[in-house]
């Protein structure tokens, strides 16, 4: 059943057009002639509930006013979206309570407050039951570990505390879609870690469905079955993460550490460096495990492994043949 439901989804941006050469501050103001930038281009994509969705792209491809338009923050041009029965913009009230949003490079946290007194502010602002208030904070300051630093002021707090501090917050009042915009920029790799664990925990344990714009492809390998794949402000890819990989990168590499390997029936040797020969094959025309029997029945193999394509090159692969 989809939660989210998008459709046509377009959003232009207008902007003044600023005037060159003398007088431009004035010509500027006189003419008022307008640009439009089509941030947003006619996306369509569903999202079922308790699905955790990569919605990725490259700079400037429209990912960020996508998800102001999900979350109610702008209006579309024109197109639809639905999120659990609401058109976001219209009924923002309703729709707060049902989403968590944790934006990366900014924070809903009260900068001067302790995080404690952040969070039970957001606790008072959707009305959480004392009861059910305590337990979630007691169960996120475990889980998230927030405990040494929940007296501590928001602006005090290392980014990773804060990013810790902001998730607990969206969290508080049980929304059944959380969305994430750069939620790991710049943390360290514990940190990362910790933030993905808790995502991967929230929907395992709560069925929240989970939406991640994210440039760090470990997040969406670690936690999303599925990806959005946008460019221009249009969906280029809208499917598995597996199928991703072997509709645009169908080869493997076999990675053999042997003395001598000149060439094996099925593959083609890519590469050769200090004792270890890469391999690539087709698993559609050359069972791996076909081709690691043949290499050891017919070599001194003394490691071998098998690797997969990165998400990383593969995205960057469809994005240049896109132009
Ligand atoms: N308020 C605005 N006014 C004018 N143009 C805008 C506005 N907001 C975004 N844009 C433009 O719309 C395009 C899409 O921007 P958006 O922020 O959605 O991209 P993004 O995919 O989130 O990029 P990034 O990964 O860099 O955050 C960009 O060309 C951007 O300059």
């Amino acid at each position: 059943m989809p939660v989210i439901e998008v459709a046509d989804l377009v959003k232009e941006f207008r902007r003044t057009k600023r005037q060159e050469g003398s007088f431009a501050g004035l010509r500027t103001l006189l003419t008022r002639e307008q640009t439009v930038k089509r941030a947003v281009d006619g996306i369509s994509f569903q999202v079922g509930l308790g699905e955790m969705v990569g919605y990725l792209g490259p700079n400037g491809a429209g990912k960020s006013t996508t998800i102001k338009m999900l979350t109610g923050i702008l209006v579309p041009t024109s197109g639809t979206v639905r999120v659990a029965g609401t058109v976001p913009w219209r009924d923002r009230a309703r729709n707060a309570r049902q989403i968590g949003v944790v934006f990366g490079q900014r924070s809903q946290l009260w900068w001067d407050l302790p995080l404690r007194d952040s969070l039970w502010l957001i606790g008072r602002l959707y009305d959480v039951p004392t009861a059910r208030f305590e337990e979630k904070q007691r169960q996120f300051t475990e889980v998230l570990d927030l405990g040494s630093f929940l007296d501590t002021p928001v602006r005090q707090l290392s980014l990773g505390q804060r990013m810790r501090g902001d998730l607990a917050a969206a969290m508080l009042y049980d929304p059944s879609i959380l969305y994430l915009d750069e939620p790991t920029v710049g943390l360290d790799v514990v940190a990362k870690e910790r933030i993905r664990a808790f995502v991967g925990e929230l929907n395992r344990e709560s069925g929240t469905t989970v939406v991640l714009t994210t440039h760090d492809l470990d997040d969406v390998e670690e936690l999303c079955d599925r990806i959005v794949l946008i460019d221009h402000g249009k969906v280029a890819y809208d499917g598995a993460v597996a199928e991703l990989k072997t509709r645009y990168a169908p080869h493997r590499e076999l990675v053999v550490q042997t003395d001598r390997l000149e060439s094996v029936e099925g593959a083609e040797v890519v590469r050769r460096e200090e004792g270890k020969v890469w391999l690539r094959f087709d698993p559609a025309r050359t069972p791996p495990a076909a081709l690691v029997a043949s290499v050891l029945a017919r070599h001194e193999v003394t490691d071998l492994s098998i690797v997969e394509p990165e998400l990383e090159s593969v995205i960057h692969r469809i994005y240049a043949d896109r132009g």
